[in-house]
């Protein structure tokens, strides 16, 4: 799909197609679809990405909320969008041995203690022990810093969901 196959699309369509670019925050392509026409795939990102740092700090961190956790509750009780569980199994979290699971829960409980909001990344640029190697060293960081690096971490997520969205031809095109 083209960059002028996603402008013409409603409302409707667009919000079905690019819903949960953004995990769980359908407001956000609702919101910049009024932004349309689209110059190119990059004019859409830039776009999103303006809505989200033109929000407050709460808004940013219910963005943070809305993604659940690696190695989770919602991936061990098959909750997790289908997005969500592509990205956590390319990075390897759909096969932990129960003490690696338990690892990382008290890891993610610990990191939302410190800061109120949960560890964030892209886990397609990276594998579990990276992941948890940067859970551990974020560990440390302040709290502004954090959650302006956890925004970076969804948008980058976002641009991947994107090309993977707009860039794959239908299956059903030769
Ligand atoms: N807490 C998270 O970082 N979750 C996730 N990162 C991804 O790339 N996909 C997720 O579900």
């Amino acid at each position: 799909m083209d960059i002028n196959a996603v402008n013409a699309l409603s409302f409707e369509d667009f919000l079905e197609i690019f819903g949960n670019v953004i995990e769980k925050c359908p407001i956000i392509p609702a919101a910049i679809w009024i932004h349309r026409p689209f110059k190119s795939l990059a004019d859409l990102e830039a776009h999103i990405s303006d809505f989200i740092d033109s929000l407050p700090e709460a808004g940013k961190e219910g963005i943070l909320r809305c993604h659940p956790d690696l190695a989770g509750r919602e991936l061990q009780s098959g909750a997790l969008t289908r997005d969500s569980q592509e990205e956590q199994h390319a990075a390897g979290f759909t096969d932990l041995r129960p003490e690696e699971v338990s690892h990382m829960r008290s890891l993610n409980s610990e990191y939302k203690q410190r800061f109120g909001f949960p560890f964030v990344i892209c886990a397609r640029l990276s594998g579990q022990r990276d992941i948890t190697r940067e859970l551990q060293r974020r560990l440390g960081e302040g709290r502004e810093a954090e959650r302006e690096h956890a925004i970076g971490e969804v948008k980058k997520i976002c641009a991947l969901r994107l090309r993977n969205l707009v860039l794959s031809d239908p299956p059903n095109k030769l």
